[in-house]
């Protein structure tokens, strides 16, 4: 298929989503080749966006109109669902059908009288709220058993704004909801040229939230590229970075050199134990990211439900490597971009009762909070990824 239109690039990736690719990668990949103008391209990013953060809405209002949607071809299928996210959007019927229909002659004729007659026949249909939030069941019932409520999930299908913690002054920029975080309202740049990082405000917290003092010894556990380093080392720490993968910390020292911070990095497996101590120690651990369903819209369709308590398994594993490597008297914070039972408190009380020189120490979150027991978790408002955060100090140490 041709992507000489937004609306036809936009088909195109959400192909390519549904053979398994991740939406903002082909979605930078594909706009950083084209010289087309920047609303153009917002315009695809947000047809792409919009069909999945509403897919399972947008199958069940199209759902009376068609009689085996799966026997559609896949281009004839996406083409219904942006046709209706746009019809949903209140675009009128003039701008909105023919388009459509043009790219389904494009692609299928035989269906483009389908597209047609579909697209015009819409009506609102009054949809269970976990089809209206586009969550899977497990999923949303999940929620609302441990939440109380999943209404918080709405803030996943509202445009992402991008955020950057500034290591330099640049003027003009928005102040985000904490220090240090800023809103970015132009389009991509090189941003560590200009001493700026993309990051998430809820990410960033978990870095403060550690509060070192300039020259105070930081480890970094499953530290990445270091994003959350970045910000430690800037505080004037001494921060040592130790990930697995050894090509996002590749990029990560780029970035560092970039920023004019100084970062040690280690690669290594934390299944196995540390060859250092230090009194400040976060754990960022890997995790489902059900909290970062508004840049990830795809990945609520791929999580199975074992999967949370298959990354507890893991998250617990690693807070152990954690605990033995944090000094008496010194705290450990635990993160996680996600916001199940199972890898925030359920991790926390698991690893509490293996762990009585450890006591959890009060948060004081600045971002509307969901949740808050032995840690807190952060809602996904005005932005903000969907955060749990666990604050502890050792206190008695026997290791
Ligand atoms: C949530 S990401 C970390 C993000 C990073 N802290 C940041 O702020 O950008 C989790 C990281 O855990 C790392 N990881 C997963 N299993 C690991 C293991 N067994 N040992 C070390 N790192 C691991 C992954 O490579 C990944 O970079």
């Amino acid at each position: 298929m041709r992507s000489g239109t937004p609306r036809a690039l936009a088909v195109r990736i959400l192909l390519e989503v549904e053979r398994g690719g991740r939406a903002q990668l082909l979605l930078d990949r594909a706009l950083d080749r084209l010289s087309w103008p920047e609303r153009d391209k917002a315009y695809a990013t947000h047809l792409v966006y919009g069909a999945l953060r509403r897919l399972r809405y947008l199958d069940f209002l199209l759902e009376p109109h068609l009689r085996k949607p799966d026997r559609l071809p896949p281009q004839v299928r996406w083409i219904l669902r942006l046709g209706t996210w746009e019809w949903l959007l209140g675009k009128a019927d003039h701008a909105r059908v023919s388009p459509w229909v043009e790219e389904a002659k494009r692609v299928f004729p035989p269906l483009a009288g389908l597209v047609n007659a579909v697209l015009r026949r819409l009506s609102l249909r009054e949809a269970p709220e976990c089809v209206r939030l586009s969550l899977p069941d497990w999923l949303c019932q999940a929620w609302q058993g441990f939440f109380g409520q999943v209404a918080f999930a709405e803030g996943f299908n509202e445009p992402a704004p991008l955020f950057v913690t500034a290591y330099r002054s640049v003027e003009g920029l928005k102040p985000g909801p904490i220090p240090d975080s800023y809103l970015w309202e132009e389009g991509k740049t090189d941003f560590s040229a200009l001493g700026l990082q993309p990051q998430n405000p809820a990410s960033l917290f978990a870095a403060q939230l550690l509060n070192p003092a300039p020259g105070e010894k930081v480890l970094d556990l499953c530290g990445g590229a270091g994003l959350k380093a970045f910000y430690l080392a800037a505080k004037g720490a001494e921060v040592v970075s130790y990930d697995l993968n050894p090509r996002r910390q590749e990029a990560g020292k780029r970035t560092a050199r970039k920023l004019g911070l100084r970062v040690a990095y280690r690669t290594q497996d934390l299944m196995e134990p540390l060859p250092e101590k230090a009194k400040r120690v976060l754990l960022d651990a890997p995790c489902t990211g059900t909290g970062t369903f508004r840049s990830h819209p795809e990945l609520r369709y791929r999580l199975a439900p074992e999967d949370p308590k298959r990354m507890a398994e893991l998250q617990l594993k690693l807070l152990e490597t954690a605990a033995r490597a944090t000094e008496e008297g010194g705290v450990l914070v635990y993160s996680v971009c996600t916001l199940t039972e199972e890898e925030g408190e359920g991790v926390a009380r698991a690893f509490l009762a293996r762990h009585p020189e450890f006591e959890p120490e009060p948060i004081a979150c600045p971002f509307p909070v969901l949740r808050s027991g032995l840690g807190v978790y952060v809602a996904p408002e005005g932005g903000l990824d969907g955060f749990y955060y666990l604050r502890l100090r050792k206190v008695n140490s026997r290791t």
